[in-house]
């Protein structure tokens, strides 16, 4: 490197890092000013010792030991396979009888204030703050992700969440002014959010701390109470989090029952969908999503499913590669690749096609993989699912079977320490008859294919059954904007990977990824009765009052009348209007009359 580049990067990298300090120093500021500005009750919480140490000694699980009984859950740590307890699987009817507690919690909670929801959540935020490490610890336990990731995926996400509610969310669950149109001109209209009762959410495994949190925090928000059915494969850590809540219920005075965990298979899924609920969030895979709308259907209730997804990065030529590289690393290999948005399809222009292809290889080689919790750092951890690294092995396997090349990983390993890994991996020269092109991966495994014309790259985009986020990295501003116009998928962020750090806006997606939206402003009403009202605007001069012409029984020039009256408000010229006029009148004054009384 020479002397001007040198002093080119110094100064890019200085400037950058004092524009993340400031940054950084105003959010906090932000924050700290929101959160602690009033009496914030500190909760207590018990943390037992698997909770709070990294290292635990304790029996290996043994997977056969599952077959002894459904009615229990066997929760392990997937980095070691250490076995961390036993949790009920529980049946339809303690399910059922979750809801009804539930309900009557909602009844009264429909009628608090937005201060004391507020409250609530402001509470929930401290504890949070307060016990990052505690948490992420217990995540990565749980689910096998490495320490960052869960501080990224689980609390960051889940803080932003919470601090957006607090700031936003009252304003947009204040009733809302509409016009009342051309003839309703006296009258003022609006839409009242009003709670929708019980919210039910069914939840996946691989954010176990923001699967609970981002579902509960929109809900009792939004006035309602809430049933989280957590995932069989990351059951353990809702002990610790449900303590979490309890305490913070308490400190605050909600109702006991405001948050119901329910643990359990599918069949605890399947009893909480059809128990009555105001709303349904289902977060999971595409075919049991498929199960949940069908169950759902039995009490008509309203669902919002969040299924798979296959995320496109498209990285055009003119994209800086100082910034694709790292933020696409961190899309593919984030929770070892184990998210619904997850960088799935690395959509690259020829031109920079080897020198990306290069770069994230030689990246990918030096990644560490091990038991997050194990004692030395580690950048990519376990799979979380039995059965999962041999899935992911399928589809590479797959794949290379049929011309696709192994740039880096490419295996079913067991770590250190024994636990359920697959190793980060480059696969190249896929093709669209494999596999691995159209079926999610949920895994570590960083897909690239070239392209050459911006039409042939949102081809490849939307030649996918899912439709669930999409990124495009390009410095031409009116280019990018051009080829995200095009995608098809629910979210789209440019020159970054994923618009989920915004909580002001939907996350949801289209096709195969599901319909409706959780998060944002549209997620939050999705949670609401939007209900309509309309009143006169000046009650004392104007009212809605039938013309005798048209009150039963009809006048003759009843039609006549009715026909004018449309004219005159919707003719699209003032012309058509009078016309509209003198027919109303020409009714009033001829067609009045009205059948004569009969005779008792
Ligand atoms: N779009 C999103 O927001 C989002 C977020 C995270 C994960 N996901 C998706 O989730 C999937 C991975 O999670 P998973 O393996 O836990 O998914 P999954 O569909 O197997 O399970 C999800 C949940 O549904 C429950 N369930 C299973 N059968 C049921 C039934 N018949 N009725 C009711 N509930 C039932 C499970 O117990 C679990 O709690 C991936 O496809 C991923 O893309 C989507």
């Amino acid at each position: 490197m020479n002397l001007p580049d040198l002093i080119a990067g110094l100064t890019e990298c200085y400037l950058c890092s004092l524009a993340w300090i400031g940054i950084a120093a105003l959010a906090t500021y932000l924050l700290w000013n929101t959160v602690f500005g009033e009496g914030i009750p500190v909760l207590t919480v018990e943390v037992t010792e698997a909770e709070a140490q990294d290292v635990i000694k304790g029996k290996a699980y043994e997977p056969n030991s599952k077959a002894a009984s459904n009615k229990e859950i066997p929760c392990y740590d997937p980095g070691n396979m250490q076995l961390l307890g036993h949790l009920p699987a529980m049946t339809a009817s303690e399910v059922r009888a979750r809801v009804e507690r539930a309900r009557v919690a909602a009844k009264s909670w429909k009628g608090s204030s937005f201060k004391q929801r507020k409250l609530l959540l402001k509470t929930i935020l401290r504890y949070i703050i307060d016990h990052q490490e505690t948490i992420c610890r217990v995540s990565a336990r749980d689910s096998g992700k490495p320490m960052l990731d869960a501080a990224f995926g689980e609390v960051l996400v889940t803080c932003e969440k919470i601090s957006w509610l607090v700031k936003e969310g009252e304003r947009h669950l204040r009733p809302e002014k509409r016009s009342a149109g051309s003839m309703l001109f006296y009258k003022s209209a609006r839409v009242e959010y009003h709670p929708v009762g019980v919210v039910g959410a069914i939840v996946p495994w691989n954010y176990p701390f923001h699967n609970v949190f981002n579902p509960l925090t929109a809900a009792v928000f939004a006035g309602n109470s809430i049933v989280i059915k957590v995932s069989e494969h990351a059951t353990w850590s809702s002990l610790y989090y449900g303590r979490i809540i309890s305490a913070a219920l308490e400190a605050t005075g909600a109702p006991k029952d405001l948050v119901q965990i329910v643990t359990g298979y599918a069949e605890a899924g399947n009893a909480l969908v059809t128990s009555g609920l105001g709303k349904l969030i289902f977060v999971g895979s595409t075919g049991v999503g498929r199960k949940v709308m069908q169950a759902a259907a039995q009490t008509l209730t309203p669902v919002v499913l969040e299924l798979g997804g296959k995320d496109p990065v498209i990285v055009c030529d003119d994209a800086d590669m100082k910034q694709v590289i790292p933020v696409a690393m961190r899309g593919a290999f984030m929770s070892c690749g184990q998210n619904c948005a997850g960088a799935e399809r690395f959509i690259v222009q020829s031109r920079v096609y080897g020198e990306f292809v290069k770069q994230v290889t030689e990246v990918t080689q030096r990644l560490r993989q091990g038991h997050a919790l194990g004692g030395s750092i580690v950048d990519c951890g376990a799979m979380c699912m039995p059965g999962a690294a041999e899935q992911v092995h399928a589809l590479v396997t797959d794949a290379v079977s049929k011309g696709a090349k192994v740039l880096a990983g490419g295996k079913v390993a067991s770590g250190a320490h024994g636990g359920q890994f697959y190793a980060p991996t480059v696969l190249v020269d896929v093709t669209l008859n494999m596999r691995i092109w159209s079926e999610e991966v949920f895994g570590p495994v960083l897909v690239v294919v070239k392209f050459e014309t911006d039409d042939e790259a949102v081809e490849l985009t939307n030649d996918c059954p899912f439709g669930l986020g999409s990124n495009v990295f390009c410095r031409n501003r009116r280019r990018a904007n051009a080829i995200a116009s095009r995608l098809e998928a629910g979210m789209t962020a440019i020159n970054d990977f994923t618009t989920y750090m915004c909580q002001s806006l939907p996350f949801g997606g289209v096709k195969e990824s599901g319909f409706d939206r959780f998060a944002g402003v549209e997620g939050l009403r999705g949670l609401c009765i939007p209900k309509s009202v309309t009143e006169d605007r000046w009650p004392w001069l104007m009212r809605t009052d039938m013309p005798p012409i048209i009150q039963y029984p009809v006048g003759d020039g009843a039609f006549s009348f009715t026909c004018g009256l449309v004219t005159m408000f919707y003719a699209p010229s003032w012309r058509g209007s009078l016309r509209g006029v003198a027919t109303l009148l020409s009714a009033l004054m001829t067609g009045s009359k009205k059948p004569a009384k009969k005779q008792q």
